[in-house]
């Protein structure tokens, strides 16, 4: 973090916009095509004008002038709708190939990211960021190609006509864009307001949406739609003083393109009366002040866009200065027998360590149950030891070798880990049975696992078998449903270690009998490390560690544990039986 703020205080939004447009892999053949058709439109353009402005002087040749101007005409509405699609076109290709961008890193980040960042706001920087950023490619940074190479053809005419009637005109033209200026930095306070205010409305409704079973059970409707209304009257807010900027930047742009207009008329009308411009010139000219008048005045408000999105770019290239998990970096995990050795391990979560020194032995091929008082680390244990975190100090070991020396892909496919939370994507029963595995199991064989953990009967029992939909995230199946089949893929993964955080705890006492004796069966010579919190589910354990305050307290078998610790005493006498 500190890292990123170094690095957003000694590079602007301008650098920062180019790193990440660097990385972003931009469509450049369709920008260039986007290009060279713009310059076409430009070419086309200067010839309309000069033959219009030959009409308008009464000049009615068939062949010299009517016939030429028809054609250009013609030509333009052509070239504008191909260039109209090509920009679309470029726009929709930069747009997807950004939030590929993001969406990458975005998976790639470690764990603790999404912990110190709303996931849920992560929403809005993939999509309305993305299109922010989007947009002001197509509309600041190519026009400013396309709009210096008009400005030029169109000067470089007007030149023609009399070298002096350019140069007037270069000075009168900047008056709009100094004063885009100034209206573009006030409208970038209340752009970047409204993304951020719109980001926390979005991610507060995500989350409420996602917890409507708490809202209802708590009563808390008219609560949550109060406090929602507040969130909608701050977006509300932040847009009218958009608004407000905007009603303001009217009158003042129309104020000074009237100014401009007389003085670009007032200098032409100069050079026409004493003789220096013939009238076709004379009407060119005011034609092509007019164009560029224009030309200037679109791109200045889109500059406006520019710093608008100025907060777009700096959410965005947050992400990307993040540092990613090195998941290929180190060698490869081999066969893992499992003997786990924790020494002198240090974590904390912020500035709360949880453990100063931790040591801790887990054997190869046995069942080890963690057991500790609730808050005592038995779930960070397990994700210290998936590499979910990053050690401060210390470190963890596998049958010898360092952990932090294998690589964390190959590590992680040797390691299966069933979380408390059973995550299940809103796919078929097939689709969530293999998802991360690097192989396409038969049916036979995810039969074979649903049975042994005691689902096979249900998967049968629906319509589809195992194409059936389970609803978002797995809302169509009971808790213990949820279970059971995240320790099916666990179990089709067939890791070298797998770890269980409470697995089985909203299974009935029968279900997690048969779900235990099928771990027993098919991982046997394996290693398995289970968090325990209750007596039932402690009997399946081979050996046991009692995790007290950051340190452990008793290990051993069943009877060593019993002896050393009170915790464990009072666990077994009495939840005896007791489901966690
Ligand atoms: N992401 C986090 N950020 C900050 N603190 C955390 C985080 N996760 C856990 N903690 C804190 O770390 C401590 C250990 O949490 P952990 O979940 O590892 O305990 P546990 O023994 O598994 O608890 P339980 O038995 O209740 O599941 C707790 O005090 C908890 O508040």
């Amino acid at each position: 973090m500190e890292q990123n703020a170094l690095f957003r205080k000694r590079y602007g939004s301008f650098r920062r916009f180019f790193v990440m447009l660097g990385k972003a892999r931009l469509p450049y053949l369709w920008i260039v095509g986007y290009l060279a058709v713009s310059a076409l439109i430009a070419n086309v353009s200067v010839s309309t004008t000069e033959y219009s402005a030959a009409l308008f002087a009464g000049q009615v040749g068939l062949f010299a002038v009517v016939l030429p101007y028809l054609f250009f005409t013609l030509l333009s509405l052509v070239i504008g709708s191909i260039s109209s699609l090509t920009s679309n076109l470029c726009l929709a290709r930069i747009d997807r190939n950004l939030r590929r961008m993001v969406w990458k890193k975005v998976v790639h980040l470690p764990l603790q990211f999404y912990e110190a960042n709303n996931p849920k706001e992560l929403l809005s920087r993939i999509t309305t960021d993305v299109t922010s950023i989007s947009t002001l490619i197509m509309q600041v940074l190519l026009p400013v190609f396309t709009t210096a190479y008009s400005s030029l053809l169109m000067l470089g005419r007007v030149s023609s006509y009399d070298q002096r009637l350019m140069w007037a005109l270069v000075i009168v033209l900047p008056v709009n864009i100094l004063i885009s200026f100034v209206l573009g930095r006030m409208r970038f306070g209340v752009a970047d307001l409204i993304n951020r205010r719109n980001a926390q409305l979005t991610a507060a409704i995500a989350e409420r949406a996602n917890n409507m079973l708490l809202i209802k059970s708590m009563g808390t409707e008219e609560k949550e739609a109060v406090a929602g209304e507040a969130r909608m009257k701050a977006s509300y807010q932040a847009e009218v003083t958009d608004l407000w900027v905007r009603g303001l930047a009217l009158p003042i742009n129309a104020i000074a393109s009237a100014l401009q207009s007389v003085a670009i008329i007032l200098a032409g009308r100069a050079f026409y009366s004493t003789g220096a411009l013939d009238l076709t010139q004379w009407i060119a000219y005011y034609g092509f002040a007019i164009q560029l008048t224009n030309i200037l005045s679109n791109y200045c408000n889109s500059w406006s866009n520019f710093k608008g999105a100025q907060g777009s770019v700096d959410r965005v290239s947050q992400i990307m200065d993040e540092r990613e998990e090195p998941l290929d970096e180190g060698c490869a995990a081999e066969v893992l027998r499992g003997n786990i050795s924790l020494r002198d391990v240090c974590f904390s979560y912020g500035d709360t360590a949880l453990f100063t020194g931790l040591n801790a032995e887990i054997p190869a091929g046995k069942i080890t149950a963690i057991v500790g008082p609730s808050g005592s680390g038995k779930t960070t244990l397990l994700n210290l030891i998936d590499r979910l975190y990053p050690l401060a100090k210390g470190t963890i070991a596998v049958d010898g070798r360092d952990i932090a020396g294998i690589s964390l892909h190959s590590f992680r496919q040797a390691v299966g880990y069933v979380t408390q939370e059973s995550v299940m994507y809103s796919g078929t029963i097939r689709q969530n049975l293999l998802y991360g595995l690097d192989r396409t199991p038969d049916d036979r064989e995810l039969d074979r696992v649903c049975e042994a953990v005691g689902i096979l009967d249900f998967v049968q029992e629906q319509p589809e078998g195992y194409d059936t939909p389970v609803g978002e995230a797995g809302a169509s199946l009971s808790g213990g449903q949820r279970q059971r089949f995240s320790v099916a893929r666990a179990l089709l993964q067939k890791s070298d270690i797998l770890l269980l955080d409470e697995a089985t705890a909203a299974m009935d006492i029968s279900g997690k009998d048969c779900v235990w004796k099928s771990i027993r069966t098919l991982m046997a010579g394996k290693t398995v490390v289970y968090v325990a919190h209750d007596a039932q589910t402690l009997q399946n354990a081979d050996w046991i560690l009692v995790l007290e305050h950051g340190t452990v307290t008793a290990a051993g078998d069943r009877q060593t544990v019993l002896q050393q610790s009170a915790f464990c005493r009072e666990m077994m006498d009495l939840k005896g039986g007791a489901s966690a």
